[in-house]
């Protein structure tokens, strides 16, 4: 894996006219993972969408080394493609084996078009193309929404597994999620 680190230093977000988090700062080296937790609306995607550059901080700044993949609640998959090839699409132009993890569960589902996936299946989905990316740096928003025990215990061990070969893992959750040894960053303490 290419090498990677992420760092910010002394961010601050504002949304409108509210100042979501101040004097916020972060770094993480290859292998490391950070836990972000808050209350609704206090943050943690504008945080993630941050540090990914998709939204300006309002002070501070980030900085980043090596290739990033995001999974939010957008699954960037075409809808009225069945799930095979929408996935192979993109693992195409990632220049990753075309075809879904077997631990993922999806190999029968893969001439279901992507609109009528449930909710957990989208999510496992969203992993699957994650995965494909092989990017160092994972930004990852409620990757447990939907996902049965099974599923949780899976992206704790693919986490687990990305950390080891030297991956960064930023995880905003309200759900508990059990890994070894993570920062852990309240955006409560930040509040503006
Ligand atoms: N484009 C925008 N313009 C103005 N306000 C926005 C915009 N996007 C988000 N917000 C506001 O910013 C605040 C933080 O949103 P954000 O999605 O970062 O919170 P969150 O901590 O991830 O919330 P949740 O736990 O509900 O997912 C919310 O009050 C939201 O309404």
């Amino acid at each position: 894996m290419e090498p990677c680190r992420l760092s910010a230093s002394d961010l601050a977000c504002r949304r409108g006219e509210r100042l979501l988090f101040v004097g916020l700062s972060l770094d993480l080296s290859p292998g490391e993972a950070l836990e972000v937790r808050g209350a609704n609306g206090t943050g943690k995607t504008s945080l993630l969408r941050m540090l990914a550059g998709l939204l300006r901080p309002y002070n501070g700044s980030v900085e980043r080394k090596g290739d990033m993949a995001m999974l939010d609640q957008n699954l960037a998959l075409d809808e009225h493609q069945p799930l095979g090839r929408a996935l192979a699409f993109w693992q195409r132009l990632d220049g990753a084996p075309v075809g879904p993890s077997p631990d993922l569960g999806l190999d029968t589902l893969l001439d279901v078009p992507v609109r009528y996936l449930s909710t957990g299946q989208r999510k496992r989905a969203a992993i699957a193309r994650l995965m494909s990316q092989r990017a160092p740096i994972w930004l990852l928003d409620e990757p447990l929404n939907g996902l049965d025990r099974d599923a949780v215990a899976l992206v704790e061990a693919l986490i687990g597994d990305h950390r080891a070969g030297g991956g960064i893992v930023v995880i905003a959750s309200h759900q508990p999620i059990a890994l070894r040894e993570t920062q852990k960053l309240d955006l409560a303490e930040f509040a503006g």
